[in-house]
C-alpha cells in the first residue's frame, strides 16, 4: 500500500523509513531473475523498462508470442545492471521461466470502449491458464503476479492450475491491484490539494467495477471528507479504468500508469524477499476475511510472498455497504475462474 517502506504497528501504518538501494555487485550476488510474460505489449514494454532499471533484478526474461526480440534488443542497450533475454513463441516459454524468482503477467487482451472487464474473460482465461501451467511446471516456487483482466477470475484460474499440479502456495500468487491504490491516492490528493506522493489510500475487494473499494476512512494522512466527496471519489475510482479506455478511443486501456503500478508492486515484493521488513501492499490473494475466497487487502510482505494479511481494519458504515455489495460479484467471478480451470485441457 505504500510506495515507501512503512513500519507496521498492529494494522496501522505509520512513518516512512528510507528505501534502501542495492549495489550492482549485491544484485549480481542475489541473482534475481524476473520473467515478464506479454513483454511486448502496451503494459509489457514500459513495465520491462522499469524493471530493467531496478537494481534488484539481475536477469530480465522477456516473453511474448510476438515482438519479444525487438523489445529485448532495445532494452539491452540500456547500461543498467540487469541482463535481458528474449523468448518468443510457446516453444521458448519454459526457457524464459526456468530459474525465475518472480513472474509478472501482463499478457492478454485489453478492453475497447463499450466493453467491461468481464468481456475479456474467455480470451484471457486461456492465455493465463496456459502461462500458469507453464509456471507450475517450470518455476513453481516463483512469486506470480497477474495483471491480465479479469483479475478477479484470473487469480483463481492460476491457483486452480497450481493445485492440479500439486504446487499451490496461496502466499505466492497475486492479482495486481496496485493501480487502484495509485489512482486513489492521486484522486484524493488532487481533491484536497495534497502532495500526491505523500498520500496513501488502501483499496480492498477486487479489480472490477463495484468490487473496487477505496478505504478513504483509513487514508494516510487522515483526511476529513464529506459523504458526497467520499461517494464521488469512490465512483471515480471504480470507473477509472473506463475513463482511460474512453480517452484512448479504441487504442486499449491503461498501460503507462499500470506499468508504474506493476513495477512498484514487483519492487516491493523483491525488497521484502530480500529481508526488508514492514512492506505493505494491497493485492488480490486467497483470503479468509469474507465469504469471497479471494480478496484484495493490505498485505504484509515477507521473504516468501505474503507474510500475513493486515485485514480490512475498521470500516465505516458506507465501506461496509460497499463490501457487502462486492462479495457476491467477487464470488461469481471466482466461481467462473475455478470452473474454467477445472475444465482446462
Ligand atoms: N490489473 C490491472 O490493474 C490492469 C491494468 C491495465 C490493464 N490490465 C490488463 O492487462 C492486460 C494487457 O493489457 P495491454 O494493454 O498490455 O495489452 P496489449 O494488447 O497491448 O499487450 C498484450 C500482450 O500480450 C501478448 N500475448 C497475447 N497472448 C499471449 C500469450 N499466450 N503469451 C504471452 N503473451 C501473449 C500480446 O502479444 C501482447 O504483446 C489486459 O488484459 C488488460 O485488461 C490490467
Ligand atoms: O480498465 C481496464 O480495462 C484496464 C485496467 O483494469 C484498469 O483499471 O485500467
Amino acid at each position: 500500500m505504500s510506495r515507501v517502506a512503512v513500519r507496521v504497528v498492529g494494522r496501522r501504518l505509520t512513518g516512512a523509513v528510507p528505501r534502501r538501494g542495492l549495489s550492482a555487485a549485491a544484485a549480481a550476488q542475489h541473482g534475481v531473475k524476473v520473467a515478464v510474460l506479454g513483454a511486448a505489449g502496451g503494459i509489457g514494454q514500459p513495465l520491462s523498462l522499469l524493471l530493467k532499471m531496478n537494481a534488484r533484478v539481475s536477469r530480465l526474461a522477456l516473453y511474448d508470442i510476438a515482438r519479444a526480440h525487438g523489445v529485448a534488443v532495445d532494452l539491452g542497450h540500456i547500461n543498467s545492471h540487469a541482463s535481458v533475454s528474449a523468448h518468443q513463441g510457446a516453444n521458448q516459454l519454459s526457457e524464459a521461466l526456468d530459474g525465475s524468482h518472480l513472474v509478472v503477467v501482463p499478457a492478454g487482451v485489453p478492453r475497447k470502449p463499450g466493453m467491461t472487464r468481464e468481456d475479456l474473460f474467455t480470451m484471457n482465461a486461456h492465455i493465463v491458464a496456459e502461462l500458469a501451467e507453464a509456471c507450475a511446471i517450470t518455476c513453481p516456487q516463483a512469486l506470480l503476479c497477474i495483471i491480465s483482466n479479469l483479475v478477479n477470475s484470473m487469480v483463481p484460474i492460476a491457483s486452480e492450475i497450481f493445485k492440479k499440479h500439486g504446487v499451490y502456495d496461496p502466499k505466492r500468487i497475486f492479482g495486481v491491484t496496485t493501480l487502484d491504490v495509485v489512482r486513489a491516492s492521486v484522486f484524493l490528493a488532487d481533491l484536497k490539494g495534497l502532495d500526491r506522493s505523500a498520500v496513501e489510500v488502501p483499496v480492498v475487494g477486487g479489480h472490477a467495477g463495484k468490487t473496487i473499494i477505496p478505504l478513504l476512512s483509513q487514508s494516510l494522512p487522515k483526511v476529513d471528507l464529506g459523504q458526497d466527496q467520499i461517494e464521488m471519489l469512490t465512483s471515480r475510482l471504480q470507473e477509472a479504468g473506463t475513463e482511460v479506455v474512453k480517452a484512448k478511443v479504441g487504442e486499449g486501456s491503461a498501460t503507462l500508469s499500470m506499468a508504474h503500478a506493476g513495477a512498484r508492486f514487483v519492487s516491493s515484493l523483491l525488497e521484502a524477499s530480500d529481508g526488508h521488513k514492514g512492506l505493505v501492499e494491497c493485492a488480490f490473494v486467497r483470503s479468509e476475511e469474507t465469504e469471497a475466497a479471494y480478496l484484495s487487502t493490505p498485505l504484509l510482505l515477507g521473504k516468501r510472498g505474503v507474510e500475513r494479511s493486515m485485514g480490512l481494519g475498521p470500516l465505516s458504515s458506507y465501506e461496509e455497504k460497499l463490501l457487502l455489495a462486492a462479495v457476491p460479484e467477487l464470488k461469481a467471478a471466482i466461481r467462473d475462474g475455478e470452473e474454467f480451470a477445472r475444465n482446462f485441457k
